[in-house]
């Protein structure tokens, strides 16, 4: 790998997932290495993949002799300086999970910037402490390194007020307390690929679901986020991994008064011991539920596939119609069950799934007579990330 290459961190919760990109100024980036450090805090794992998802390097550490994130992280800052192979780091991108109201596009992080998004912390405490911890780490490690925060919230920043307020007073709507929706460079990827795909749908009205360990779904009319189902935080909208998803609030002031509960037992609790796993009790993993015979596990399913279903129709209206229905990220490019599933519950709309498309993970897995076609796109916030990290080099 010669010439200019660009670093892409995503940091999760329990992951961190980071890229090399070679740039060469022509076409997109290419991704020369693709890896991630996942289990972290339990048992961590590193693995590392060249351009054509042939290993390079892996690692495991048991429990007692894990590093800390910090450590881990410059575990990973060597090892990818080592495999650079004579290209110079121009500048590293990050997922930044929230940017507020201010930060609508790419922005190339100073620390006057950094202050600020510290404050978004308590708006996304699953994301947000984690990103900002490998953009310091990376700072003290090369001080002089381009850095540049890529939003999750910016796609979402031009819809219209109506999808972004809550029926609240004013006043805590102009604080902020508003709908800002997540996975927007998911997002931003699949508008942009779509077209590539399904030249017809450049103008057209799209539902995209975002399935993953976070999961959410999107209105895309015209390339352009008009609606979703992630709102305030990333709690909101479909049942996940571990967090709940749409909830009515009364809950909360119940659970408060009656179960003496405080704000950080409430935020574990939504966060972290909902959605699948705890409907399930088995496991927050798709595949884990869908190979059990527990009967919880598959009431888990069952919610989520009704809940997507129900999303698609409301998402529809938000655009007065659908065009077009698409799947993505982990279990959206996947799981051919929960795909099939989702696609019976939108039997009503006309939607027809191919059976032998959808188990095979086909582009296209919907029948000629479905009303609507349905396809299955892998994203790559990574991709999106490494081209808004290259625009801010200008
Ligand atoms: N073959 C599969 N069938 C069903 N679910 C899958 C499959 N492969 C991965 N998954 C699910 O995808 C999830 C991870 O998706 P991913 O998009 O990588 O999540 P994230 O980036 O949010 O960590 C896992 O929690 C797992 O449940
Ligand atoms: C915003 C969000 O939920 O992200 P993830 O899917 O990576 O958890
Ligand atoms: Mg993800």
């Amino acid at each position: 790998m010669s010439g200019r290459a660009l670093l892409v961190i995503n940091a999760g919760s329990s992951s961190l997932k980071f890229s090399v990109f070679r740039d060469d100024g022509q076409g997109d980036p290419a991704a020369a290495i693709n890896g991630q450090i996942s289990g972290i805090g339990t048992t961590p794992v590193f693995e590392a993949k060249d351009a054509k998802r042939a290993p390079l390097a892996t690692r495991s550490w048991t429990g007692g002799e894990a590093p800390d994130r910090a450590g881990l992280l410059r575990f990973l800052l060597d090892w990818i300086e080592e495999h650079l192979d004579g290209a110079t780091l121009a500048a590293a991108g990050h997922r930044v999970v929230h940017g507020g109201t201010r930060y609508a596009a790419p922005v190339r992080l100073t620390p006057e910037v950094m202050d600020e998004l510290e404050g978004f912390v308590p708006l996304a405490p699953l994301h947000q402490p984690h990103n900002l911890a490998a953009i310091r780490a990376l700072a003290e490690a090369h001080p002089e390194l381009v850095q540049v925060a890529c939003f999750d919230t910016a796609f979402h920043r031009g819809q219209p007020w109506q999808a972004q307020t809550f029926a609240l007073p004013r006043e805590l709507t102009e604080e902020g307390v508003r709908r800002y929706g997540f996975h927007g460079l998911s997002y931003e990827y699949i508008a942009r690929r779509l077209p590539q795909i399904a030249p017809g749908l450049a103008d057209g009205r799209v539902v995209v679901a975002h399935l993953g360990s976070g999961a959410s779904m999107c209105a895309i009319h015209g390339g352009r986020s008009v609606d979703s189902t992630m709102g305030f935080t990333a709690l909101d909208g479909l049942p996940m991994g571990t967090r709940c998803g749409t909830i009515d609030p009364g809950v909360l002031i119940y659970l408060m008064r009656e179960k003496g509960m405080d704000a950080g037992c409430i935020e574990r609790l939504l966060y972290n011991r909902s959605g699948l796993l705890g409907v399930s009790g088995v496991s927050n993993d798709m595949r884990a539920l869908l190979e059990s015979i527990d009967p919880h596990a598959e009431q888990a399913v069952e919610l989520f596939c009704f809940r997507i279903a129900k999303e698609t129709g409301a998402l529809a209206s938000s655009m007065g119609g659908i065009d077009a229905l698409v799947f993505t990220a982990g279990i959206g490019e996947r799981s051919a069950p929960v795909r099939a599933r989702v696609g019976d519950k939108l039997g009503w709309l006309g939607v027809a799934i191919d059976e032998e498309a959808n188990e095979a993970n086909r582009s296209c897995i919907s029948t000629p007579a479905s009303r609507i076609p349905v396809y299955v796109i892998p994203t790559d916030e990574e991709l999106m990330i490494a081209l808004h990290t290259r625009n801010a080099l200008g």
